[in-house]
């Protein structure tokens, strides 16, 4: 799968949130979406996943360009999570997964679904009869993962997956997102910086609505991955801010 961005930009009414992205990515990389809040990553995401429609530019896919709907044989090719994991809560995980497997016509959805949710959730055996509605932020989130998942796709959208999730859950889908990452071409967001240096090949960074970085990994650290968050920090100015007085709050009672 190659994916190809040409000068892809978004509007909303005269304010422009996203400017002139451009760039081809390709199955094994893994591209780790950095940038501030509001610049702009979720936008793309909401691009790439059809659920925003670009003001200007184009997506193509293996070369053919995406209309304004993504057709069904694309879509079937994408796994992702953006925006608030969206879960049918009545239903157990192991029933809201089977409804997601049916959605792909999966031949084998039993054996996948039971592996996918034993490896997620620690206590599966215990949650597997509960409903989703009685599930935490964090177990929800891994359900969600898991529905991203099991279709096998060839294109990962993932929006801050580590959202909610405790070190140990975390552990464990990262090392889930690395062993499936040769099979995908992921693009991945988080604030965590520890998770982007250990899954991403290349970086994208976004900043005041425009790509400020995009190439692989090592251009940007310089070969030390460990130097991430110092590169990151020197190529985006700290925002101005003015200072305010809060001694109200943090003067002595
Ligand atoms: N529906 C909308 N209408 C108008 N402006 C919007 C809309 N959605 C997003 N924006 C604006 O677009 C800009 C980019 O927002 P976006 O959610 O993509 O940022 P982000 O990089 O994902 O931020 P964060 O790290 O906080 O999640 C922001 O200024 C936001 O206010």
């Amino acid at each position: 799968m190659e994916l190809e961005l040409r000068n892809v930009s978004k509007a909303f009414g005269p304010k422009i949130v996203l400017r002139g992205v451009s760039l081809t990515a390709r199955t094994g990389m893994c591209v780790g979406v950095l940038g501030r809040n509001g610049a702009g990553k979720s936008t793309l995401f909401n691009l790439l996943t059809n659920v925003l429609l670009p003001s200007q530019g184009q997506l193509l896919i293996d070369g053919v360009a995406l209309g304004e709907t993504f057709p069904v044989a694309v879509k079937r090719r994408l796994g992702a999570l953006v925006n608030q994991a969206y879960l049918v809560e009545e239903l157990t995980a192991e029933e809201y997964l089977q409804f997601v497997a049916r959605i792909y016509a999966l031949p084998d959805a039993q054996a996948r679904i039971a592996s996918l949710l034993g490896h997620l959730l620690e206590d599966y055996e215990a949650v597997r009869r509960k409903r989703l509605a009685t599930f935490s932020t964090g177990m929800k989130q891994r359900v969600a993962i898991a529905s991203c998942l099991l279709h096998r796709p060839e294109l990962l959208i993932l929006d801050e997956p580590f959202n909610g999730l405790d070190v140990f859950a975390a552990d464990r889908v990262l090392g889930l997102l690395r062993s499936y990452q040769p099979q995908a071409l992921a693009f991945i967001s988080s604030h965590n910086l520890a998770h982007i240096e250990q899954l991403a090949t290349h970086l994208l960074v976004i900043d005041e609505n425009e790509v400020k970085f995009w190439g692989t990994m090592d251009e940007f650290a310089h070969g030390n991955r460990a130097a991430l968050s110092d590169a990151l920090l020197q190529l985006l100015h700290p925002a101005t801010s003015h200072t305010q007085d809060l001694t109200w709050l943090t003067a002595q009672r």
